[in-house]
């Protein structure tokens, strides 16, 4: 409730905290100076470009000052490759604890790639409805990104809710994202994984990502703040797990380091408890 006490009941951990952030500044303030310096154009329009361009129209069309452009920064960063590396994992595992997904999954990769230049390539993966059920299917099961909080305030939030009315000031409202994709009164035996479901005449089949139309899942969050990675990181996660499909034959590894599938719930993100150990054959192609 009050996050500056934390200063003085834990003064170790709040100089760890300040130290990491000296850190950030001394690595990303010399790059946005760099990008300051240069002249923008299409060709460079970066984040941290759009972000400097910014303007706080209640704070009378002020900039955003340098600390939050660190925050943001290293929000960027961080949401970016830790949520996607996590559910990369989570997929990954999932192969291994089921080889007919992994062997369906690969037939379909070599089916578009065979015969031709022999590798992937980003268009390729929008012929590829199997892959993109599987992940789906793994983003489900395992969302990386537990919740999301709101503040909410006012009668028609309160409506939306189905209370009668909200405490003045509003509260603090925490979607369950888990919760939330593994619905039984939604998804049939949800704690399987069964890439199926997002295949033509499953129940996921049309499912919304960004929660526009309904919310079945939303492991992207919903609404305005909805994560505007979401289409990177469907084809990050697209891409790199039909390569490592189709480069690897991915089996489960013996006794004490078979799949767990036990979760660690850090913060922000659910990870693997214990990460990911499986033994992987190199897989010949044979090209034209
Ligand atoms: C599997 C990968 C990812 C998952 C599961 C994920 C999930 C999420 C979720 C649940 C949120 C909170 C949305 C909300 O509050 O409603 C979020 C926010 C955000 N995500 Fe992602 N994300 C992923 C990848 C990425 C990538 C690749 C990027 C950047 C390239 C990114 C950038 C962000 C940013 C900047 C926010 C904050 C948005 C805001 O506060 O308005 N994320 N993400």
């Amino acid at each position: 409730m009050y996050p500056w006490i934390g200063k003085f009941l834990y003064p170790s951990r709040w100089g760890k905290l300040l130290a990491f952030r000296r850190q950030q500044e001394h690595y990303f303030l010399p790059l946005v100076a760099e990008i300051k310096s240069q002249k923008p154009s299409q060709d460079n329009y970066s984040y941290v470009r759009s972000v400097l361009d910014l303007r706080i129209h209640e704070l009378g069309d002020m900039q955003v000052p340098e600390g939050q452009l660190v925050s943001l920064i290293s929000e960027f960063l961080g949401n970016a490759s830790d949520s996607t590396g996590a559910a990369l994992e989570w997929t990954m595992a999932n192969l291994v604890k089921h080889p007919e997904v992994q062997t369906k999954l690969r037939a379909e990769i070599n089916n578009i790639v065979c015969g031709s230049k022999g590798f992937i390539e980003d268009a390729d993966l929008s012929r590829m409805p199997y892959l993109r059920a599987v992940v789906l299917e793994s983003i489900r099961r395992h969302p990386t990104i537990p919740f999301v909080m709101r503040h909410v305030d006012g009668d028609e939030a309160a409506k939306a809710l189905g209370v009668s009315r909200l405490p003045r000031g509003g509260t603090t409202v925490n979607f369950l994202v888990g919760k939330i994709s593994r619905n039984p009164e939604v998804w049939s035996n949800p704690m399987s994984f069964s890439p199926e479901r997002f295949m033509p005449g499953g129940e996921g089949e049309s499912v919304d990502l960004t929660g526009t139309r309904e919310i079945k899942m939303m492991p992207f969050g919903a609404g305005r703040r909805v994560c505007p990675g979401m289409t990177l990181a469907m084809f990050h996660l697209g891409y790199f797990v039909a390569n490592l499909v189709r480069e690897f034959e991915w089996l489960e590894a013996d006794g004490d380091e078979a799949v767990d599938f036990t979760e660690y719930h850090g913060f922000p993100f659910t990870t693997m408890k214990r990460g990911l150990r499986a033994r992987l054959v190199p897989l010949v192609h044979l090209t034209k």
